[in-house]
């Protein structure tokens, strides 16, 4: 049986999946609230929808192959129509923290070439301001220590992840720092100045990016919009 969150995730992730228009090309996050948008996506696909999609992981990749959404990449397409996602965090401006799930590069890829990027959530995940989850910062392994350094120096503290005592390794061979700020007030800001850092691949904060955020609840959606 499903508990509430993860009722949360199915209603919002079916509902973006059933607002997918035949001929899209569309951007696939990760995640599991991601699980229930391809799935539903895949029983579409079925019934006669033709879509085209671009996996942010090797996981989504794997779920879309199981449920039948056919595939592309971005040697064949220039765009996308809509990147669906998940996130971590999501404040009232719509700006995220993402990388729960240590996807966050190709998810920052595929938002970037879409022409909307719909957001699906249950509702836990909705904050005032971001920050109380920490922020997933994805760093080259060479020389980690001196961008964790600098990182540092920008006022975190920082976990290396590790799952199963072994460091925690991206779909693109980095690592994960995950990093404490305490709350975020200007997370655009925080992101420019994470960048700047040699050895910074990409940041978790999506910041002014997200067009549509569908929040599921117990019974039903909510919906806000940029
Ligand atoms: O950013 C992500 C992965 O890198 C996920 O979208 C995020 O962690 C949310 O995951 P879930 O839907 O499992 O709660």
């Amino acid at each position: 049986m499903l508990g509430e969150k993860d009722i949360g995730k199915k209603l919002a992730g079916e509902q973006a999946a059933n607002e997918v228009q035949d001929g899209m090309k569309v951007g696939l996050g990760s995640g599991s609230t991601v699980y229930w948008m391809v799935k539903r996506l895949g029983e579409r696909v079925q019934q006669g929808l033709k879509v085209e999609g671009i996996p942010s992981s090797n996981q989504t990749e794997q779920w879309a192959k199981e449920f039948g959404v056919p595939l592309t990449n971005f040697s064949q397409v220039d765009y996308l129509d809509v990147t669906i996602d998940g996130a971590d965090e999501v404040d009232e401006n719509l700006n995220l923290i993402k990388g729960g799930g240590g996807a966050l590069f190709r998810e920052k890829v595929i938002a970037e070439a879409a022409k909307k990027f719909v957001i699906i959530v249950d509702q836990s995940k909705v904050v005032t301001q971001l920050g109380a989850y920490p922020l997933p910062v994805e760093v080259l392994p060479f020389g980690w220590e001196m961008a964790a350094k600098s990182i540092e120096a920008l006022g975190c503290e920082w976990k290396l992840r590790r799952r199963n005592n072994e460091i925690f390794v991206t779909d693109n061979g980095n690592y994960i720092l995950d990093c404490d700020f305490g709350m975020i007030p200007n997370p655009e800001e925080l992101h420019k100045q994470l960048k700047m850092i040699v050895g910074v691949v990409e940041t978790g904060l999506f910041a002014n990016m997200a067009d549509k955020v569908i929040i599921g609840g117990r019974e039903t959606t909510k919906t806000i919009e940029a």
